[in-house]
């Protein structure tokens, strides 16, 4: 498989009124096409900061980061975000929410009708079209979401980066949503990368998880591959050992390796 994504001996360090703290240290990765990657790991060890450095919201102070073999030097279309809390503009409705993403992408090529196209196709893939009118205060949190995404899917990235995207919802629409997930990954074949404190969501969503060590300098601990057939069906892989031993190793990784260093 083509890797999309190098990350090598990479490390990050905020200067803080403190002084320099180190958030990571020596993460090295690689991410391949079609891929999806969840990181996981205790609260504050770093899963956002790597997240935000893929994206290229932020540098790495050491280490170099590439996508399609070129340097990471800022944010780009092909690297989609999807934050925890949608983001979306209050003042625009669902539909103009990811015009303004699909416009800012394709516009300069593409003529008025291929971009309706396009936002339209967006938010169908979420299920959304009947909302297309709606504004952001006149929907649910989980449908806010489904926009975010559609948002995100609509820019048509290489990779898509989601920051714990269903963690502010409620537990049957966040399981409905991870459905959903698996289903629009299956059809676009995008590679992801997820950060979750989730380990069902991880191990139902992922071909690996990356587990962090706790910082400060937090490293990769453990990768565990899923070695289990995509699509996946939430009721069927309930009934798998496989998935019972993923579960059971990231858990041990989290609560027994991992929690008598956490804060
Ligand atoms: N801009 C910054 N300046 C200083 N310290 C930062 C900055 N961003 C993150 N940190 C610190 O780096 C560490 C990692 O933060 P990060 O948000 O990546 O953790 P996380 O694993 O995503 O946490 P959570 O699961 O709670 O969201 C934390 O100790 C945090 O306080």
């Amino acid at each position: 498989m083509k890797k999309i994504v190098k990350i090598e001996n990479v490390g990050q360090t905020f200067n803080t009124k403190n002084g320099p703290f180190t958030a990571l240290r020596g993460i090295s990765l690689d991410i391949h096409e079609g891929e999806s990657i969840s990181l996981i790991g205790h609260s504050g060890c770093g899963k956002s900061t790597l997240l935000n450095l893929i994206a290229g919201l932020t540098r790495p102070t050491s280490g170099v980061m590439l996508c399609d073999g070129r340097e990471i030097a800022g944010p780009g279309p092909e690297r989609a975000v999807v934050f925890q809390n949608h983001s979306l503009l209050p003042w625009l409705t669902c539909y103009d929410n990811v015009y303004l993403a699909v416009d800012r992408v394709f516009g300069a090529k593409e003529g008025k009708a291929k971009l309706k196209q396009r936002t339209q196709d967006a938010l169908a893939l979420v299920g959304l079209s009947h909302a297309e009118t709606k504004f952001p205060h006149e929907i649910s949190g989980g449908m806010k979401q489904r926009v975010g995404i559609a948002r995100a899917l609509s820019m048509e990235p290489r990779i898509l980066l989601m920051d714990e995207p269903f963690g502010a919802l409620d537990a049957l629409t966040r399981a409905m949503l991870q459905d959903e997930l698996v289903k629009i990954l299956a059809a676009t074949k995008a590679t992801m990368v997820m950060v979750t404190h989730d380990v069902d969501e991880a191990v139902l969503l992922s071909d690996r998880v990356v587990m962090l060590t706790n910082g400060p300098a937090a490293a990769i601990g453990e990768i565990l591959a899923v070695k289990l057939d995509r699509p996946r069906d939430r009721l069927a892989l309930a009934e798998q050992p496989e998935f019972a031993h993923c579960r059971a190793a990231v858990l041990d990784f989290l609560y027994k390796k991992q929690l008598k260093h956490a804060a």
